[in-house]
């Protein structure tokens, strides 16, 4: 019925007639809901970034439904108020999104909050990873970890950072093509963080160790005094865009590599926001000098600067 509904409410171009199916389809569902039932809570207001949530029904008296929602708020659901079945798969969670059945942005919201609930914070869309930054230490990138992904294909394991950097790594020694990672978000999504990882899974798994992984990695704490600073989003954020180039020889060993910068933002080493601060290594600077050396240079202590 509500199936029905649905597909009518793509056909129909009038209405009036569309409204009075979803209204049936809403009727059917209310009468037909039990305790234990999930569903979707569609939005009682119609403002630009609303999406439904989704809920526990609690009881089910008639068309009077009572539900726990997914920011844990219980209430008494008005009759008129919009509902949906919720599709089996949104209930448990999946682990590849395009097999969600509700594929709509609660339906994706509904996914990623549960499996970060448990920790899981990767999940895949095909083959895109969408990383949920954890704000804690997970004990998910271990060596063990690191021999667990190698060599395995996208899906075969749970979701996670190196399952995409294995991956790339595959594809490039079987194909012999260039691979490129794109790693996206807002400021203090993981971005960094994701790159650092990845950094770090090519480093273990392409063969012989060398220096030359090593210094790869060890470049990333001067880039970031350098281009690093705290701001009201992030502790550590980056002020600059960062293009890594790893070159691989043909047996796939790490043979060097090549960071090019964009656009820092130079207008912070003289003003900063309130509650920002300037490039890490100013006070690196600071914090290094003797009394004698920061006399000679007339500075202070870190403290005496915003
Ligand atoms: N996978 C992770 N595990 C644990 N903590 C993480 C992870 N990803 C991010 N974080 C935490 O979140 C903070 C912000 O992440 P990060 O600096 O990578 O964000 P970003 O997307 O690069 O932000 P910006 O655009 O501001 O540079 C990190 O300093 C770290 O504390």
């Amino acid at each position: 019925m509500l199936e029905f509904a649905d597909k009518m409410e793509i056909l129909t171009r009038d209405r009036s007639a569309r409204s009075a199916l979803i209204n049936r389809g809403n009727d059917f569902l209310q009468k037909n809901i039990g305790q234990g039932d999930y569903i979707w809570i569609e939005p009682a207001t119609g403002k630009e970034f609303d999406v439904a949530i989704g809920a526990r029904v609690i009881s089910a008296e008639g068309r009077r439904i009572q539900v726990r929602d997914d920011d844990s708020q219980e209430q008494w659901l008005a009759p008129e108020r919009r509902i949906k079945a919720m599709h089996a798969s949104s209930v448990q969670g999946v682990e590849d999104m395009i097999s969600l059945g509700d594929l709509h942005e609660a339906g994706i919201l509904r996914n990623l909050l549960i499996r970060y609930i448990d920790n899981l914070i990767y999940t895949y869309t095909g083959s895109i990873l969408v990383a949920v930054n954890p704000y804690q230490i997970l004990p998910i990138y271990t060596a063990e970890q690191i021999k667990l992904y190698k060599e395995r294909k996208i899906g075969e394991l749970p979701p996670h950072i190196f399952a995409i950097g294995d991956n790339a790594y595959a594809h490039m020694k079987r194909y012999r093509q260039d691979q490129c990672i794109v790693i996206s978000g807002e400021s203090g999504a993981g971005k960094t963080e994701s790159t650092k990882l990845i950094l770090q899974y090519l480093a273990a798994i392409s063969g012989k160790h060398s220096w030359i992984e090593q210094q790869i990695l060890e470049a990333n704490p001067i880039l970031e005094a350098f281009g690093n600073a705290k701001t009201v989003r992030n502790d550590n954020s980056s002020r600059f865009g960062k293009y890594i180039d790893i070159h691989f020889s043909g047996n796939g060993v790490i043979e060097g590599a090549k960071i090019e910068q964009y656009l820092l933002e130079k207008s912070r080493i003289v003003s900063q926001n309130p509650n920002e601060r300037n490039y890490h290594i100013f006070y690196c600077l600071l914090a290094g000098l003797s009394n004698e050396e920061k006399r000679k240079l007339d500075l202070g202590n870190a403290s005496d600067y915003k």
